[in-house]
């Protein structure tokens, strides 16, 4: 008896194990996605120039909306169709909502202690709380006032040189930059704010250089032979953003005692909200809505998540709002017609007598819609860039764990099937009912992402270009420079992090209104 029960054991046991072996080996005989041949150990790697949203636009014409590329080692899965987004940001969006991170992007955020690079799981769950209850919430005032405060300085600006060709591009750049570091850092950090700007910027290429270890890992000691230089700028990139966000938090503890020791209420900034959680004997903060369940204590930071928190929000809320500030003005003075539709609504809905206030807003329909047809043409960042956590199939498809999956929000929002006339600015095309909106579930229009890894600074980042847009439309009449004309405007983007333009937007503004600007 007890023989026969062993080789049943046995029989079973091995019965499952072919089972799991056969299973295995079919997932394994899944093609892969159809994509271009590449060569022997560096696969598609001389098509590295051809990874740009156009590029990769080009490339699905030819294999389709799911295409597999090979570079050295790594897979790419590029999607460029609203079904296919659908797949990786909703059907299957645990198994795709990872994120990929070079060596340059895992050193400069700490070995990824920000949410932005954060893989999915329970501590970027707890980081993207955090974010959106403590920085980025309607309710926190103090980032909704620094964008009103900056945009009137803007215009202030603006206004300071009516008559005058300026670079419109390079002030709405400064106007987000000012609105982030003061988020960020409180009103009374001017004086560090070039210096930030610098770090950024070295933080910015370093991102985004060329490194062969990401693609060919056994060849990363070529790379410590001819680039100890690349090694050199990320080390001293980051001691300079421990060196200035150290001293700022220091600060933010001193001023924390004086203000608990006098019962001041301050104003608050990102660094004060974030201090609650900093494990070096924080003050206050026992938010029980951050607590993961009753039973776990509430999450604590170190210096390195507030320093990595803060970049987040500095690249997430700065070029991304700048760069569709500026589409949106350059398309209206490319089309005279839509800008005289928008600035008639303003006539309407405002008036000339006075300037527009927040509760305007909801009644600016065709600004509304303004901004939705420049984020279909030029989503700011142009390709969502997701990584797989386990091996997957799309459409009998395989996808090994450890894909990047590349997004192209650039091509869906241009997809013929999807969108009539795809190429031409028609911010009408949303007054239809029924238009796709940009809050996640309708998956031809994608420039906020949707799903887990969505943009949590949609809202702010909407509020700041509605309000900006609304004020330079209102207070100003706008034209080209030199006498040139529309169809001239050069409407090139560059592709990097975002895909601002090429060129600056350069115009000419004049007074509009009836009553003083200020
Ligand atoms: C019009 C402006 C903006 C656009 C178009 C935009 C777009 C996006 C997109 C496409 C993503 C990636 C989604 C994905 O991977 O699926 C993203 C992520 C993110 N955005 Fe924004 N964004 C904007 C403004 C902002 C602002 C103002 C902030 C902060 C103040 C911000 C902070 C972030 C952060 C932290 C993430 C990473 C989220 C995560 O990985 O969980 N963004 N944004």
């Amino acid at each position: 008896m007890e023989i026969f029960q062993s080789s049943t054991t046995i029989f079973l046991f091995f019965s499952v194990l072919i089972f799991v072996v056969f299973l295995f080996r079919l997932r394994r005989k899944l093609p892969y996605p159809p994509g271009p041949n590449g060569l022997p150990i560096i696969g598609n790697m001389l098509m590295m120039d051809q990874l740009t949203h156009r590029g990769l636009d080009n490339l699905s014409r030819q294999y389709g909306g799911l295409v597999h590329l090979q570079m050295g080692s790594l897979h790419i899965v590029v999607i460029s169709t609203p079904q296919m987004a659908r797949e990786v940001l909703q059907a299957q969006d645990s198994a795709f909502a990872n994120r990929p991170a070079n060596v340059a992007i895992s050193y400069l955020t700490y070995d990824r202690a920000d949410m932005a690079f954060a893989n999915y799981g329970p501590f970027w769950r707890q980081m993207r709380k955090i974010c959106v209850i403590r920085l980025f919430s309607r309710k926190r005032a103090e980032s909704w006032a620094s964008v009103r405060e900056e945009v009137e300085e803007t215009v202030r600006t603006i206004g300071s040189s009516v008559g005058s060709a300026m670079n419109l591009g390079e002030l709405i750049f400064a106007l987000t930059r000012r609105i982030t570091f003061k988020a960020a850092f409180g009103a009374s950090l001017n004086e560090g704010e070039e210096e930030f700007m610098g770090i950024l910027q070295e933080f910015s290429k370093l991102f985004g250089a060329f490194n062969i270890a990401d693609f060919i890992p056994w060849l990363g000691w070529l790379q410590h032979l001819h680039a100890q230089d690349f090694h050199k700028r990320l080390v001293n990139a980051r001691n300079s953003l421990d060196v200035f966000i150290d001293k700022i938090i220091d600060d933010h503890i001193n001023k924390r005692r004086i203000g608990i020791d006098n019962n001041v209420d301050a104003e608050k900034d990102m660094v004060d909200e974030l201090m609650d959680f900093l494990n070096e004997g924080s003050v206050g903060g026992d938010d029980d809505s951050l607590r993961p369940n009753n039973s776990q204590s509430i999450l604590k930071l170190t210096r390195d998540h507030i320093k990595a928190l803060i970049m987040d929000v500095m690249f997430g809320g700065t070029e991304t709002v700048a760069s569709v500030i500026e589409w949106i003005m350059a398309e209206l003075l490319k089309s005279p017609m839509e800008l005289h539709k928008a600035q008639q609504e303003l006539v309407d809905v405002v008036g000339l007598d006075r300037r527009v206030n927040e509760s305007d807003l909801e009644k600016l329909t065709f600004l509304k819609c303004v901004v939705k047809e420049a984020l279909r043409l030029h989503p700011p960042i142009p390709i969502l860039l997701h990584e797989t956590a386990e091996d997957s199939v799309i459409e009998g498809y395989a996808i090994p764990k450890g894909t990047r999956v590349w997004i192209n929000a650039w091509s869906i929002g241009r997809d013929k099937s999807a969108w009539g006339d795809p190429e031409t600015f028609n911010p009408s095309r949303f007054l239809n009912e029924g238009a796709p909106d940009f809050k996640g579930s309708d998956f031809e229009f994608v420039p906020f992402g949707s799903g887990r890894r969505s943009c949590p600074g949609m809202q702010l980042g909407v509020y700041t270009v509605e309000i900006a847009v609304a004020h330079f439309l209102h207070c100003f009449n706008w034209e080209l420079p030199n006498g040139m004309k529309p169809n001239e405007l050069d409407m090139n983007d560059v592709f990097g992090l975002t895909a601002p333009r090429a060129v600056q937007l350069v115009a000419v503004p004049t007074y509009r209104l009836k009553c003083p600007l200020y």
